[in-house]
């Protein structure tokens, strides 16, 4: 028998696992239609079966839709089911302390959210069922409030409509990492068969098993809040102006907590977006990191009423986006780097205000430079570095991702919220700028120039093509040694553990061979990775360059290199042409 006759083979018995198994009749019809015709549609169905949805950078996140590589409601029997089984054997004190779950406003959220909690209680595990959709950064903090053992949030954050995900937290309330994640999947793999109880949704909330911890969790997580609130006394008379944008997400409520826990008179909402849509039917993308058009209503309405402070929230609100308006009219959209530059100094200067004997070498903030990138290595860094008695003020990405403090072991857009907005109270009542603010620490710490991007590519293939001919461009088994005129000094892969400016060769941080990730470290200190999105089908890249005086390069000279640099990685490394990726679209 050759290899495409038992391929075939294997997805006819995969394709009747799939209709044995799958009780939901739009799925299962999906997988029926494609099944009439093999021929045409054998490689969709090997694209949907033959793989299964992995742990990446937050969870599992993929397009709805049936198959095994998709997200569904037998993917979902079939997370809980392993997850269930993982924790049984790892963490049997979950029979007391259960598990939490939370959803956002997506399509399926909800459901998947009951049909978890399902599971857990035909196990006799307990659960906290979120009873509305609730930010992803109170799962986390209820996991920790209630002791539980666990947690889950359904969402996919800003990705477009058609995805969803599920975000598994542990018991110290930070994402999973391997090897638990490891651990996860494996057990996964061993409980695929749905069992006929994991599919009735109909009694999950009236169980005595079943607790809503939606009321004690806004409670404590706005109690907890005041730990970061250091001006309530003059937050009240506040006269600035603050729009807000839930980006058709899950925010709003949660935030007006906040800002009444802070004292702060409440944002301006942009009504369009500050209920929950599952369609984002304003945005082209409901991603703020997007910028300009993302926040195209929230400037309007910041413009009609007077606000020169808008902030933003992606879907899930974990994510926390800033624009000003400059006295040129036009809005100023932070980047990530800029937002953590500001909140980091912000929250340094309070915490020294409060706490003079605490000896700087304790007190740490933590980037995504100093681990892999995704939050789940930060919270569990914080976790770890809190576990030594070290103070963890603040964590950082260029995602604009922001923990301010650790009552939440993740990025929490809502805390972040409500500290900008107090700091931009404190600014302008000193007739100062979040611009003008950044300029001066420009001028303290030095110019930091970034410029970021992506390309899209949907055929995970073509992206390690891409990455193998980067690292033999210089030659077989050689990287390159410059880029257009750029020479580089050393390379750093991720993937494969490799480190040049290493005396051993080998990176500091650990490897990923599941996710591709090149930083080159060019001979004029310009610093640029490449890497694939865990969780989208993109490949970013991140480049940093800081002017050199001494070297006669002042900022504008540096804008120029790093743009420069850009382009010709760009054009040399991605090739775009070449292996056919799409450039960032126009938000
Ligand atoms: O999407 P979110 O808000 O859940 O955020 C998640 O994905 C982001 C993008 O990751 P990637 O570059 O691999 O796509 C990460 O930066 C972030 O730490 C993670 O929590
Ligand atoms: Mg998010």
């Amino acid at each position: 028998m050759d290899g495409l006759e038992s391929g075939r083979i294997n997805l006819q018995g995969l394709v009747q696992q799939w209709l044995n198994w799958d009780k939901n009749e739009k799925t299962k019809k999906e997988i029926a239609d494609l099944a009439q015709d093999l021929e045409k549609n054998g490689k969709e169905l090997e694209k949907r079966l033959l793989q299964r949805m992995e742990f990446g950078t937050a969870g599992l996140r993929a397009r709805m839709g049936a198959g095994n590589s998709m997200m569904n409601d037998l993917t979902i029997v079939q997370t809980a089911q392993g997850l269930v089984q993982f924790v049984l054997k790892d963490k049997p004190e979950v029979r007391q302390k259960g598990i939490v779950f939370g959803f956002d406003g997506r399509y399926n959220s909800d459901k998947w959210a009951k049909i978890s909690a399902a599971v857990c209680i035909n196990e006799g595990i307990p659960v906290y069922l979120f009873s509305k959709t609730c930010p992803t950064p109170y799962v986390p903090f209820s996991i920790k409030y209630f002791g539980a053992t666990c947690g889950v949030m359904v969402t996919a954050s800003h990705n477009p409509k058609d995805d969803n995900g599920y975000k598994v937290y542990w018991e110290n309330g930070a994402q999973i990492v391997s090897p638990i994640d490891k651990g996860i999947s494996q057990s996964i793999a061993e409980n695929l068969q749905p069992l006929g109880t994991s599919w009735d949704i109909s009694e999950v909330e009236s169980s005595p098993l079943c607790k809503d911890p939606y009321s004690e969790a806004m409670e404590g997580y706005n109690k907890a809040l005041n730990s970061l609130c250091l001006h309530r006394d003059t937050n009240g008379s506040s006269t600035l102006k603050i729009v807000y944008t839930a980006m058709h997400g899950v925010g709003y409520p949660y935030v007006q907590e906040a800002f009444k826990a802070f004292g702060l008179p409440q944002p301006i909402p942009v009504d369009e977006q500050v209920v929950p849509d599952p369609e984002f039917p304003t945005v082209k993308y409901p991603n703020p990191e997007e910028g300009k058009g993302a926040l195209l209503l929230a400037t309007k309405k910041a413009d009609s009423v007077g606000s020169p402070v808008i902030i933003a929230n992606d879907p899930d609100a974990d994510r926390l986006a800033v624009a000003e308006k400059l006295p040129n009219g036009e809005w100023k959209i932070f980047s990530g780097n800029e937002i953590g530059a500001l909140l980091g100094s912000w929250l340094w200067a309070c915490f020294q205000k409060k706490n003079s004997g605490v000896p700087a070498s304790d007190v740490y903030m933590i980037a995504s430079t100093e681990t892999l990138t995704g939050f789940k290595w930060m919270g569990n860094k914080a976790d770890e570095l809190e576990k030594k008695g070290k103070t963890v003020l603040f964590a950082f990405e260029e995602a604009i991702g922001f923990m301010c403090g650790t009552n939440v072991l993740d990025k929490d857009g809502v805390s972040a919220a409500a500290v900008m907005a107090e700091f931009a109270n404190q600014l302008y009542a000193q007739n100062l700028t979040l611009e003008k603010q950044l300029e001066a620490i420009y001028t303290k710490y030095g110019y930091h120039l970034s410029s970021n991007s992506y390309f899209i590519c949907h055929d995970p293939p073509t992206i390690s093509r891409m990455f193998d001919e980067l690292r033999n461009m210089g030659g077989q088994g050689k990287y390159p040694d410059s880029c257009g005129p750029y020479k580089i000094q050393s390379v750093r892969d991720l993937t494969v553990g490799y480190d040049s400016s290493k005396a051993d060769k080998k990176p500091v941080l650990p490897v990923s061979k599941s996710s591709q990730m090149i930083t080159f470290t060019f001979e004029n200190g310009c610093v640029a990775t490449l890497r694939t999105s865990g969780t989208e089908p993109k490949i970013k890249y991140y480049t940093e360059h800081k002017p050199d005086p001494s070297k006669g390069l002042d900022r504008a000279g540096a804008e120029r290199e790093l743009e420069d640099i850009v382009n010709k990685i760009r054009q040399h490394f991605f090739q775009p042409e070449k292996f056919g990726l799409i450039p960032r679209p126009d938000a």
